[in-house]
């Protein structure tokens, strides 16, 4: 674990974005997550990590209701954001999901143009008025997902002619324009090479700064290379939650440290 580098700034933001109490999910029998509380920050990066199987993916997914799409998921608990019951009945998961959004493992670009890719979302949600201002949009989430000088003088070329990492920035691209206020990332490297892998590492650094980001990773360097705060999942548990360099330097559960040190997972 030598080789690890912490990502130096110290966790700057202790507002709270996010809050889960006695969360549980079943699917069907299966008790796939078991009565997990965080406070997940704003303005910060926190990874998920933990074994196959051990419910990193469904938890993130309780985050913006994604569960609801798979029927035989079941969730219990409270998850507030800013202060707000996500799964009172009132809330529209759609909306919620502009405000809270998400990028997958697998670059997904619609079949339409770069332009379009990003101009989806602000057009749907009607949050521009004009032309102009939705050309703004596209623009500055593809600036802020580090990929408008590469495509700037091809907008209208189809998003799935792009390499696998400048699919993904575009995919982090269109999840930016609704101006969401929580990046959920499902590991978003995994099919990326390392020069895409260190460049989408980058934006996400960049993207705190702005956006509270939760990043489920398999890879334990990279969730020490990118987050501030640490979540160890496993069978269901959410173990222990701490500061990314605690976490890996000197973690609480033996548990935790079985895992770091490659005894489990
Ligand atoms: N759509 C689903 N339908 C039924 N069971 C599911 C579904 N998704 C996950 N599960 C089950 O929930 C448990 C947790 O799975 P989950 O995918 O959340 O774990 P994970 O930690 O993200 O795993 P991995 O690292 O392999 O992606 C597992 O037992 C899994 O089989």
């Amino acid at each position: 674990m030598n080789d690890m580098s912490f990502t130096e700034r110290a966790v700057a933001n202790t507002e709270t974005k996010i809050t889960a109490r006695g969360v549980q999910v079943y699917y069907g029998e299966n008790h796939a997550i078991k009565d997990v509380d965080v406070d997940i920050l704003d303005k910060t990066v926190t990874a998920f990590i933990g074994p196959s199987g051990c419910g990193k993916s469904t938890f993130l997914r309780c985050l913006n209701r994604m569960n609801d799409t798979i029927d035989i998921a079941r969730i219990e608990g409270e998850i507030l954001l800013d202060g707000e019951d996500i799964y009172d009945k009132r809330v529209d998961p759609v909306q919620l999901r502009a405000k809270v959004g998400m990028v997958f493992q697998k670059p997904n670009p619609f079949p339409k143009s770069i332009y379009d890719n990003v101009a989806y979302g602000p057009k749907i949600h009607g949050l521009t008025r004009s032309r102009a201002e939705l050309e703004e949009v596209v623009e500055s989430a593809l600036r802020k997902a580090a990929l408008w000088n590469e495509v700037k003088d091809r907008l209208h070329a189809p998003g799935t002619g792009l390499s696998g990492g400048q699919q993904q920035r575009l995919c982090i691209a269109r999840a930016i324009a609704t101006s969401p206020e929580v990046l959920l990332m499902d590991e978003p490297c995994s099919a990326l090479d390392p020069i895409a892998t260190a460049q989408v590492e980058e934006l996400i650094d960049e993207l705190r700064a702005n956006f509270s980001v939760v990043i489920v990773t398999h890879s334990m360097q990279q969730a020490a290379r990118v987050s501030q705060k640490t979540a160890f999942f496993h069978l269901g548990h959410l173990v222990e939650y701490d500061d990314t360099d605690k976490i890996f330097t000197n973690p609480s559960d033996p548990r935790t440290e079985s895992y770091i040190t490659g005894r489990i997972g």
